[in-house]
């Protein structure tokens, strides 16, 4: 019996959970908000879809009552509120950070063995405060962020390839902010092929800055921030930690000496298993992503001390 809760049934709770849903991934998936009906309606429309998707997974809708989230093997964490366009991600901190909070601890008095994912924004910040006030083993806590940003990555090199998205590869790590982002094109292959034997500098370099401001632009065009994408990348996560798929994923994770830094969460390539981050893969960097990296975590580290008055 594998049993999944998420917490915030708004866009991207609400996709994340239908994603998991449509492709049976766990047996069980309980959808939670605090806004009175909204998990429960969105439940209902979601398993009316049972009988045209085939679907087995049983589904569950409440209004705040953690009761049901009892026993979670994995839970993703979307409350909060999401941005408007011009606003940086960084601004949701004195918002989010207590629903965060309140979230974590009302999950893990009924699902003490669940492997958290963070979703909500500013998520490196907020992955680092469930680790500050959770207690919780390092490996159990992943901020989701690198697997949308790698995907938006891999679709923005499709689009300039003329290519299938599935034949292409590629990684984001560092921070999930607008600045912080850093797709390693180096390392980015179409078919195996290096994409910087296929395409030129300028073309890359567009697809390194529409991949970074990527949900800044979508924020801009829907008027609040995307879901399908967030939802899916996070309905990945999960199942790679539910069925102990060893796929190596970027997530935000607590690195100690890892990328040259400590006591920060922050995007780096992880391979994910039932254990939660089971190991964070060192992928060799070169001077200038080294220090592109640096940079990253130096922001995310400068957000961290918005937490304690944000609290
Ligand atoms: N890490 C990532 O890659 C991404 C992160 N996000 C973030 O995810 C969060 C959610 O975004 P959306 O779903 O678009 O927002 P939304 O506004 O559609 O949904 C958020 C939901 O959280 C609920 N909520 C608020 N406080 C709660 C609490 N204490 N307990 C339970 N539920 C609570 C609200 O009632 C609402 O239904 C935002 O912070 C957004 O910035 C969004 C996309 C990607
Ligand atoms: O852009 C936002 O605020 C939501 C988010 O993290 C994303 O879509 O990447």
């Amino acid at each position: 019996m594998s049993k999944v809760t998420v917490v915030g049934a708004g866009n991207v709770g609400a996709t994340c959970a239908n994603v998991l849903v449509a492709n049976n991934v766990a047996d069980e998936v309980v959808l939670i908000d605090i806004k009175e009906g909204l998990a429960e309606g969105k439940t209902m429309d979601i398993m009316q879809t049972a009988n045209l998707l085939n679907i087995n997974t049983r589904m569950t809708g409440v209004t705040n009552d953690y009761s049901k989230t009892e026993g979670s093997d994995v839970v993703v964490i979307t409350s909060g509120i999401p941005r408007k366009p011009g606003m940086t991600r960084e601004e949701l901190i004195g918002v989010n950070a207590g629903i965060v909070k309140s979230v974590t601890d009302n999950v893990l008095k009924h699902s003490p063995n669940a492997i958290i994912i963070c979703v909500s924004n500013p998520m490196d910040t907020m992955t680092y405060l469930i680790h500050k006030t959770s207690g919780l083993p390092k490996n159990r806590i992943i901020g989701m962020g690198g697997a949308l940003d790698s995907s938006r990555f891999k679709y923005f090199l499709s689009v300039a390839l003329n290519a299938n998205p599935n034949e292409v590869d590629g990684m984001v790590i560092g921070g999930h902010g607008d600045t912080t982002m850093i797709p390693l094109t180096r390392y980015a292959t179409y078919r195996g092929i290096p994409v910087s034997e296929l395409l030129d500098k300028a073309t890359l370099d567009k697809v390194a800055a529409d991949t970074m401001v990527g949900g800044a632009t979508l924020t801009g065009l829907l008027g609040t921030s995307a879901w399908y994408a967030p939802g899916a990348a996070s309905a990945a996560v999960v199942a790679a930690v539910l069925h102990d798929q060893k796929r190596v994923i970027p997530c935000s994770a607590l690195v100690e000496g890892e990328y040259g830094e400590n006591d920060i969460c922050i995007g780096v390539p992880c391979l994910l298993g039932r254990n939660g981050i089971e190991k964070i893969v060192d992928v060799k960097l070169n001077d200038a992503e080294k220090e592109l990296f640096a940079k990253s975590a130096a922001a995310v580290r400068n957000t961290n001390g918005a937490l304690a008055s944000s609290l």
